[in-house]
Order: C-alpha cells, then sequence, then structure tokens
C-alpha cells in the first residue's frame, strides 16, 4: 500500500445523474491512490450495487476501497472503513474487519483523539477541516500546525480533511500530510477529462513534496 497519496471521497449530490463511475474511474486514471465510498442515503441496496462496483474498479487500477460509516458493508466487501467520532466502535471495527484492514478515523483537530483512535486500532487519522469546506461547512476548524504536531508525535499515515483546492494543497503538504482527502476540489467539475487532470495535479504536487 503506498503511503502518501490523494485520497478520493465520492458524495451522491456532486456524483448523481450517472456520474459516479465515469467520474471515479478519471479520478483513478489520474493516480487517486484511496477512494471513500461516503453516501448519507438510507438505501441499502443501491448502496451495495455501487459499493460492489467500485470494488472492482478499485482493484483494476490498484486503489484501496474506504466506506464511510458502514462497518456491515466494508466488511461485506472485504475492504476498508472510515469512522467519525459518532460512527460507532473502532475495536469492534478491527474485530471484525482484521489485522490487515485500513480502518480511519475522524480525529477533527485534536491530537487526542487521534492518541485514543491509534490505541483503539485505526490505520490512518483524519485532521480537519483546514479550508471552508462547501461539502461540509459546519465540520470544526483545523489549522496547519495540527499537522506538524501529529507529525512529529504519530507515524502512521496522517490525513488532511476539507475544503482541499489545488491552491491551498501544498500548505498541508508542507506541513506534513501524507494524504489530501478531497471531495469538491475534485469532483466538483463540469466534466470527466477535468477530474481526470485534477487528480493527475494533485498526484504530481503530493509526489514533489
Ligand atoms: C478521510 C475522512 N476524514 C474525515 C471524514 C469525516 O467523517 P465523519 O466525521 O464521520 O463525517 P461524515 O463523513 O460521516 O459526514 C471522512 N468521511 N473522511
Ligand atoms: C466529509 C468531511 N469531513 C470533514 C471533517 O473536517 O471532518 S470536512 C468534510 C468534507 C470534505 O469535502 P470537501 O473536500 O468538499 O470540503
Ligand atoms: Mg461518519
Amino acid at each position: 500500500m503506498s503511503q502518501r497519496g490523494l485520497y478520493a471521497i465520492t458524495d451522491s449530490t456532486l456524483l448523481a445523474d450517472g456520474k459516479l463511475l465515469p467520474y471515479v474511474t478519471a479520478a483513478l486514471r489520474g493516480g487517486a491512490r484511496w477512494l471513500q465510498y461516503r453516501d448519507k442515503s438510507g438505501d441499502a441496496s443501491r448502496r451495495l450495487d455501487e459499493a460492489s462496483q467500485l470494488a472492482q474498479l478499485c482493484k483494476s487500477h490498484d486503489c484501496e476501497l474506504i466506506i464511510n460509516d458502514d462497518l456491515s458493508l466494508a466488511s461485506r466487501l472485504g475492504v476498508g472503513l472510515h469512522l467519525g467520532q459518532e460512527d460507532g466502535s473502532l475495536r469492534e471495527a478491527r474485530q471484525q474487519l482484521g489485522s490487515q484492514a485500513l480502518i480511519g478515523a475522524t480525529c477533527h483537530a485534536s491530537l487526542e483523539l487521534a492518541a485514543q483512535a491509534i490505541s483503539e486500532g485505526a490505520s490512518y487519522i483524519a485532521f480537519g477541516r483546514f479550508f471552508q469546506s462547501v461539502t461540509k461547512p459546519g465540520a470544526p476548524a483545523a489549522t496547519p500546525v495540527l499537522l506538524q504536531q501529529a507529525r512529529q508525535r504519530f507515524s502512521l499515515p496522517i490525513i488532511a480533511i476539507g475544503g482541499i483546492t489545488l491552491h491551498n494543497a501544498p500548505q498541508l503538504l508542507g506541513a506534513g500530510a501524507d494524504y489530501l482527502a478531497v471531495i469538491n476540489g475534485l469532483f466538483g467539475a463540469l466534466d470527466a477529462d477535468t477530474v481526470q487532470l485534477r487528480a493527475s495535479t494533485f498526484s504530481q504536487l503530493i509526489n514533489a513534496c
């Protein structure tokens, strides 16, 4: 598994109307290393269907698939999982998914939440939001200094999220982020070609740091 890269996150509003597969394909062609399926609908059968298709796509592009919020879907597909503070037990997820599974935790702007997540079995820690986010405007704010502190204290992958664009990404990379988790700055594009170009530019920025 690569240790740095672009972490693309899907959004059911941005990727409605048949855009999910072509836009994700474009992100993977552009070099996204991790993909999170983030769908807040309660439509279990559509979620299973979409996540299964994404699992195939990720496999053929050597990309890790991570399911947001839903341990049972991650377990069913044998893929990774991302849990927020209100999304259930990391220990239970680790137990159910096994020692090799990629399991991430939202840590907001708190090194203590990160230390706790690591002790409970997280494979990566995610901090944010670093900039104003169209997708999640109410998320608590974090600053790049936090990334520097996390870098000094923890050795597992550090993820930055929230309002990230090609323009502001270098600040976070310079402060120590390993992965940039992006929704609107990647998928908020008029066509799939633009998504691919953005993904490859993010990937180049990350590799250059
Ligand atoms: C990589 C990454 N970091 C943070 C989040 C946010 O998770 P959460 O706080 O559970 O919020 P929702 O995404 O579930 O709305 C994330 N999804 N991914
Ligand atoms: C899902 C999510 N979680 C955040 C956090 O800070 O925990 S910010 C966020 C939204 C990320 O989307 P965009 O790249 O469009 O800002
Ligand atoms: Mg969540």
